[in-house]
């Protein structure tokens, strides 16, 4: 046998995975579809909020002036709403009774709310002095008439779509969403809800990896399973390829068993395999590969190295296509909870819980099982806890990354 060739580092396949990510062709959509998508364009204002200066309380627009002193009287001349301006200037010794959101009156500057004054017919009365300028919002204070508000890239959600439409943008400029074709492959395999026969069980992780695709906005296609074959792998792997995907991602028969066919068969049709066999651990089989601007991805078979192979490469590959500029989400520091082995070459992704200590830290502790077969142990853990190659023993109480699953 041939001496074992260096396995790639996942930054390494990672990086070049992005490199040169073209995001999919850009649609316009409107702001009802557009939570979860990722803006194509910078956005500019179409107009100036507030349009003119607002009063910010509920009371009478008054010119400060006039209110220097403690208990000024004035005389309330007219009436200004939201939606309706006053139909008179206030002028020295007057005030106009106002309400949140209503235009400032011409004339007047300060707004004192209404708890701090007594009224008498039409007479005004007010209580302490007042600082000009109070309680008034000024024009433009949020955005004004073609400022960029927004830049291309910005995945929209519930934080910045009100922006848009106070914009005055009723639809978007956004990345088509990169759609996703899941190919599971094993003679053991059946759908879930059949029957599975003596030696068979049910595929499961297609669905993990749809559920993901369409979180983060992508279009899951399922291609269903294929058997252990290297015709029909080619042939099912050829069929996806001409058709209108942007991924596919194989599931299983990445690893070098006599029955392994998806290498082969990936090099069959057409595809042009960078990287296989990653330095991480669970999913040290997986493949990245390209064909023109159509990408695959080889995950493993078992449930763990698949799931984590998606996370970590498939995840950014679609957040990339759909005109992310940070496809790649950060890990962040947690507080082992208790001891973690040395770590040899492969970078290890350890399914965790998180919890919090006494001092209100972010803790994270490995489930009792890390076999990269058990389903029960994924689906009991919300984050992974990173441990880079040769990481050395990393004590209860010692700083970890982790990345959050929920
Ligand atoms: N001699 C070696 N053997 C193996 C190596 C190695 O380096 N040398 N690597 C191991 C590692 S690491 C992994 S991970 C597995 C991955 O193998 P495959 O990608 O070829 O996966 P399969 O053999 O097809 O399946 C593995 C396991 O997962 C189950 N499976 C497959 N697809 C699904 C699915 N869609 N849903 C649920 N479960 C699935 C399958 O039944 C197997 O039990 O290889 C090691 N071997
Ligand atoms: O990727 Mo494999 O599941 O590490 O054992």
């Amino acid at each position: 046998m041939s001496p074992r060739k260096p396995l790639t580092p996942v930054e390494t396949a990672r990086a070049a995975l992005l490199a040169d990510v073209a995001p999919t062709p850009i649609e316009r959509i409107t702001l009802a579809d557009a939570p979860g998508r990722v803006l194509a364009e910078d956005l500019a204002a179409r107009r100036t909020q507030p349009p003119f200066d607002v009063s910010a309380m509920d009371g009478w627009a008054i010119r400060a002036a006039d209110a220097a002193h403690p208990g000024a009287v004035l005389t309330a001349i007219g009436e200004a709403a939201a939606g309706r301006r006053a139909a008179v200037p206030v002028a020295a010794g007057e005030a106009v009774r106002i309400f949140t959101g209503a235009p400032m009156p011409v004339g007047a500057d300060t707004v004192v709310v209404q708890e701090a004054t007594r009224s008498e017919g039409d007479r005004v009365i007010l209580g302490d002095a007042v600082t000009p300028g109070r309680n008034v919002r000024r024009a433009g204070a949020d955005f004004r008439d073609g400022e960029i508000g927004l830049t291309a890239g910005t995945r929209l959600d519930f934080t910045n779509l009100g922006l848009i439409a106070a914009m005055n943008h009723a639809e978007i400029a956004v990345h088509r969403r990169p759609r996703v074709a899941i190919l599971a492959t094993g003679d053991e395999l059946v759908a879930p809800g059949t029957e599975p026969g003596p030696d068979q069980i049910v595929a499961s992780n297609g669905v993990g990896i749809a559920a993901l695709v369409a979180a983060i906005g992508g279009v899951p296609v399922e291609l269903g399973i294929v058997a252990d074959r290297l015709d029909a792998t080619v042939a099912v792997v050829t069929a996806a390829l001409a058709g209108d995907v942007d991924v596919l991602v194989t599931i299983g028969g990445a690893s070098v068993g006599d029955h392994d066919h998806v290498h082969a068969a990936l090099g069959e049709a057409g595809v042009d395999i960078g990287f296989w066999k990653i330095a991480m651990r669970p999913g040290k089989p997986l493949m990245l590969g390209r064909r023109g601007r159509q990408r695959v991805i080889g995950l493993p078979g078992n449930p763990a190295a698949s799931l984590v192979g998606a996370v970590v490469f498939l995840a950014p590959l679609v957040r990339a296509l759909s005109g992310d500029r940070r496809p790649v989400v950060p890990f962040e520091r947690a507080i082992a909870a208790s001891d973690l082995a040395a770590n040899d070459e492969r970078q290890d992704y350890l399914r965790g819980t998180l919890g919090r200590d006494a001092d209100g830290r972010t803790t994270v502790r490995p489930v009792d099982l890390q076999d990269s077969s058990l389903l029960s142990r994924f689906a009991a853990a919300d984050a992974l806890i990173l441990r880079p190659p040769h990481a050395p023993v990393a004590p209860a109480g010692s700083p970890v990354e982790v990345l959050r699953l929920r």
